[in-house]
């Protein structure tokens, strides 16, 4: 596929929850990344802000009210059959309100740090759980794929934390 000299990324939201032990993942249960665990985001909308579009992604998919979010990480994937880049903001949250519900898109299901199920996840995510799981660190990272699911390339590092990352789409 023959790209163009500038690409703008699509932005999208990523948020993992914890409880000190495990982790809560969701079975997709439609749309891309369909069968894969994850944690629950999706796209960033027009006029809202990129923590707010991870507070209202984990509210519809797991059906629970983060108390706080912490950026953590910025991560950019990009595919040999699909015409842009997406970026992706992963959120940590240590604590939330209400009780993880099945929605119609995601199947809530704690996992212990030591059994995240890693063969039935996307490729990349082996690489940077451990290091959201492991303490405060942020990180960076860039994902080639082939063939939307294959990844190719890998870079990831750890980066200061952009504490006030919060812009909205306009
Ligand atoms: N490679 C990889 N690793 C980890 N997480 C992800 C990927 N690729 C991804 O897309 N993701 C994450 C990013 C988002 O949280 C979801 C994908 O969002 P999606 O479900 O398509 O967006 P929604 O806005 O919820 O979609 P619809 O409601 O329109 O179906 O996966």
């Amino acid at each position: 596929m023959a790209l163009p000299d500038c690409l703008q990324p699509k932005l999208f939201t990523l948020v993992l929850v914890t409880d000190g032990r495990r982790v809560l993942l969701g079975k997709k249960k439609r749309g891309f990344g369909e069968g894969y665990f994850n944690g629950f985001g999706g796209k960033v909308e027009a006029g809202e802000t990129i923590r707010d579009a991870a507070s209202r992604e984990l509210l519809e998919e797991a059906g629970i009210a983060a108390d706080s979010l912490t950026h953590r990480g910025t991560l950019t994937f990009l595919f040999d059959d699909r015409p842009q880049p997406w970026e992706v903001h992963v959120f940590h949250s240590d604590s939330y309100t209400g009780m993880p519900t099945e929605s119609e898109e995601m199947a809530p299901q704690w996992f212990d740090y030591d059994s995240i199920p890693y063969q039935q996840m996307w490729a990349d995510d082996v690489f940077w759980y451990p290091l959201l799981l492991k303490g405060s660190a942020c990180f960076r990272g860039t994902f080639h794929f082939v063939n939307t699911h294959t990844l190719v390339k890998r870079d990831l590092s750890e980066v200061p934390c952009l504490d006030g990352v919060d812009y909205k789409l306009c």
